[in-house]
């Protein structure tokens, strides 16, 4: 399996050469060449697989330079019930991303029980032990530089704390986060852990993170590798859930899911068109943005515009808080029928501050074939989805699946089980919960007090010149 750049300006490589880098040379994301196809008898034979075995089926399908027993090794290692631990009552730690069924076809797809209480720690716990694989077997170090709106950056310093060879430069945007987000990151003292605080909003820090790796002498100088999602690690293992949901849910593969997906970068949704593609029934994929409503629009309109700092808002769901949806561009890459130029062209509108529109082509006409329908929520819509999904169903949601979950009302039909993906724990928005339902909801004994440790950072202004300095002089 070779992965192609959706700018068609890079050569072809394998899973392991692309592993640790962020973009292709050419600015584009990589893709696989095409998407592995799962027919009726193949997902028959993967109903009622365990989380490791499913995960296993389907990333063998996308990786054949690693040995299958090591990257089977890998897998099980990483699945397993100790590190996804933190479910709610009633659910079998065993199962990864357990279901929770708040009526008839209507679920959430519990993927938040890892150590950082996010979806993230789905991808990145892989992402981690993948690393650490590739890096000693070559004999190699990497300096990873990552930018966050608060969950990624967690997950991926729980994910490589300590490891061999890795060091982590994570950039996010300054007293944007929640406290507990806050605290969870910049609270770790170790010494392969640097946390800078940016002067700015998210997409800036990401604008930093691409300059950085569109500079090829200084990404292969210092070994910049990276764990945001226009990583294909991070999305290729976010397609497995898709799998484990619609099996939950089904009983024969005659029957359609539709998912409800809290989207900022396009990651997370991006997995589950991936997941379409390949032959996984799903009926409708759900869009759900904040106030921050810029994918909303696109697949409203046809019309994709991006926005700059001074029009992102900072809300009650903050790490959906994102204006330029990095992954965007592997699902235009596929509407345009794999037009790198047409990708290309596109993109260098996106970069240079400018909008595109897909009517004009026709292209905006076929998007039913891929299911996407969407929809947008705000603070309001935010405090009354919690509010009433504790008093009907007596569950505690988070503000991020609290947005996909009134998204999805919207969009509900009486034949297809609704997914609504539970993009985080409520316990990492304390103060939006305190504020919904007057109190603040469960959190793990073991993170108790968090808010409270001491805390090491680093402020700095949005600067790609800035930020290599820094990693220049901490290597
Ligand atoms: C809790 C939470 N929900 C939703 C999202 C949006 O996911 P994506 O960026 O993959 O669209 C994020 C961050 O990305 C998040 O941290
Ligand atoms: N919401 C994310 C930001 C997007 O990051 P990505 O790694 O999924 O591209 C966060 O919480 O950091």
């Amino acid at each position: 399996m070779k992965y192609i750049s959706t700018r068609g300006q890079s050569p072809a490589l394998s899973f392991s050469q692309i592993l640790l880098g962020g973009l292709a040379p050419d600015g584009g994301l990589y893709l696989p060449e095409t998407y592995p196809q799962f027919t009726d008898a193949d997902l028959t034979a993967m109903r009622g697989l365990s989380y490791a075995d499913l995960a296993f089926a389907i990333l063998s399908r996308f990786v054949d330079d690693i040995p299958a027993a090591d990257l089977k090794a890998i897998i099980d290692k990483t699945y397993r019930a100790d590190v996804y631990a933190f479910t709610r009552a009633g659910q079998n730690a065993a199962d990864i991303t357990p279901t929770l069924k708040l009526e008839d076809n209507l679920y959430l797809l519990s993927l938040s029980n890892g150590p950082t209480l996010a979806f993230k720690d789905m991808a990145m716990q892989l992402l981690g032990n993948l690393f650490e694989y590739v890096l000693t077997k070559e004999g190699k170090t990497t300096n990873i530089l990552g930018a966050t709106s608060g969950d990624t950056g967690s997950a991926a310093e729980y994910a490589m704390r300590g490891k061999k060879g890795i060091r982590v430069f994570m950039l996010s945007p300054h007293k944007k986060m929640s406290r507990f987000q806050t605290a969870q990151m910049f609270s770790l003292q170790d010494d392969n852990i640097y946390n800078i605080a940016v002067n700015g909003v998210f997409d800036d820090c990401q604008d930093m993170v691409k300059a950085v790796s569109n500079d090829a002498e200084f990404k292969a100088q210092y070994k910049i590798g990276a764990v945001n999602s226009i990583n294909w690690g991070r999305i290729v293992a976010q397609v497995v859930y898709y799998f484990k949901g619609y099996f939950a849910v089904t009983q024969n593969n005659s029957q359609k899911v539709s998912f409800s997906v809290p989207s900022g970068n396009f990651g997370n949704v991006c997995a589950g068109h991936i997941a379409r593609m390949m032959g996984l029934p799903i009926d409708k994929l759900v869009v759900a943005t904040n106030e921050n409503d810029v994918l909303d629009e696109f697949f409203k309109t046809g019309v994709y515009s991006p926005r700059g700092s001074a029009n992102t808002y900072h809300t009650s769901s903050p790490s959906m808080d994102i204006s330029k949806a990095s992954n965007f561009e592997r699902f235009v890459f596929d509407l345009v029928g794999r037009d790198s130029d047409k990708t290309r062209a596109l993109w260098t509108q996106v970069d240079s501050g400018n909008s595109f529109d897909l009517n004009a082509d026709g292209y905006f006409a076929k998007i039913a074939d891929y299911g996407f329908v969407s929809g947008s929520s705000n603070h309001a819509h935010r405090m009354q989805t919690i509010r009433e999904t504790k008093a009907k169903y007596e569950v505690v949601i988070d503000t991020h699946t609290a947005d996909g979950l009134k998204v999805a009302l919207a969009h509900l039909d009486a034949q297809t089980p609704m997914v609504v993906l539970e993009t985080a724990l409520p316990a990492k928005f304390e103060d939006a919960i305190v504020e919904a339902l007057g109190q603040a909801s469960e959190r793990p004994a073991a993170l108790n007090g968090i808010e409270s440790l001491p805390q090491k950072f680093t402020v700095m202004d949005a600067s790609a010149a800035d930020i290599k300095t820094f990693i220049a002089n901490n290597t």
